[in-house]
């Protein structure tokens, strides 16, 4: 690892040489949360993203993980969903399954898939998905937040967009005071497909550990401007993750760290 350390407000940066260090170590930080997870609440509850995630935790599916992890436990969620079938290019349930869950078949049921209704309507797939969501709570496969009225997820995977989005929160395309929603809809993503639906800010910040991954240049500026907290006054999305009572652990390789304040450059 190039660096690691704790930044502000309790956040922990860990910046890799490369793709393949930051690989090997995500999918070691996921095994340990579930490990933990299971030992603590007997069930580990993660919500994933889309972009470029499932393609850096593509190990889980092999040795040891494969084995040690206890997939029975898992319970799978996604933070958001674009509003297509299942079985289009673009639907993030897709993408994990065909990186993932389809190569851990018997070990992981598809019952444990909690995936989105993309072929309703943006509002009536956002408040399905909040329904499946609040059923799973009364039933405490999801945790619930001592603080707050949300979800407390084990595990939320952010992948940060190069515009500073996480999940389906765009700058200037979602309300950052939102209180009252879990689950929320777009229609008018920037970046297609249009129609989304994403967890809410507040239900982010109720989980017990966040990770938000950045790789490649793309990413630098959106990171520098986050993690270094050096503007735009209208915040970025990915600048709002600060859960209240978890962890929040950035991943980045060397190119998004690229624009870094010092500390996050050296090497160890
Ligand atoms: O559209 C989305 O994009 C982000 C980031 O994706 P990337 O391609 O820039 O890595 C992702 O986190 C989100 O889940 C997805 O729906």
């Amino acid at each position: 690892m190039a660096f690691s350390g704790d930044g502000k407000d309790g956040r922990e940066l860990r910046v890799y040489e490369n793709l393949d260090e930051l690989k090997v170590d995500l999918v070691e930080y996921i095994a340990k949360l579930s490990d933990a997870a299971v030992k603590e609440r007997g069930t580990f509850a993660i919500a994933l993203s889309g972009g470029s995630v499932i393609g850096l935790i593509g190990a889980l599916c092999q040795a040891p993980y494969r084995e040690t992890v206890d997939w029975s436990v898992w319970q799978v969620f996604w933070a958001d969903e674009r509003l297509v079938a299942k079985d289009h290019p673009d639907s993030n349930y897709k993408l994990a399954k065909d990186g993932l869950f389809s190569k851990l078949k018997v070990l992981v049921l598809p019952s444990q898939l909690h995936s989105v209704n993309g072929l309703l309507s943006a509002e009536d797939a956002a408040v399905d998905y909040e329904f499946v969501i609040r059923q799973l709570v009364r039933t405490r496969l999801i945790g619930v937040s001592e603080t707050s009225d949300c979800p407390k997820f084990d595990l939320v995977l952010l992948d940060m967009g190069s515009d500073g989005h996480v999940a389906s929160l765009f700058p200037g395309h979602f309300d950052p005071d939102e209180t009252e929603e879990w689950v929320t809809y777009i229609t008018d993503s920037p970046e297609p497909p249009s129609g989304r639906i994403t967890f809410t800010m507040p239900v982010i910040n109720a989980a017990a550990n966040v990770a938000v991954i950045a790789t490649g240049s793309d990413k630098a500026e959106a990171a520098h401007l986050v993690i270094d907290d050096a503007g735009p006054e209208c915040p970025l999305p990915a600048k709002m993750v600060n859960p209240a009572d978890g962890k929040l652990t950035w991943f980045l390789d060397k190119l998004a760290a690229s624009k870094l304040g010092s500390c996050a450059q050296s090497s160890e």
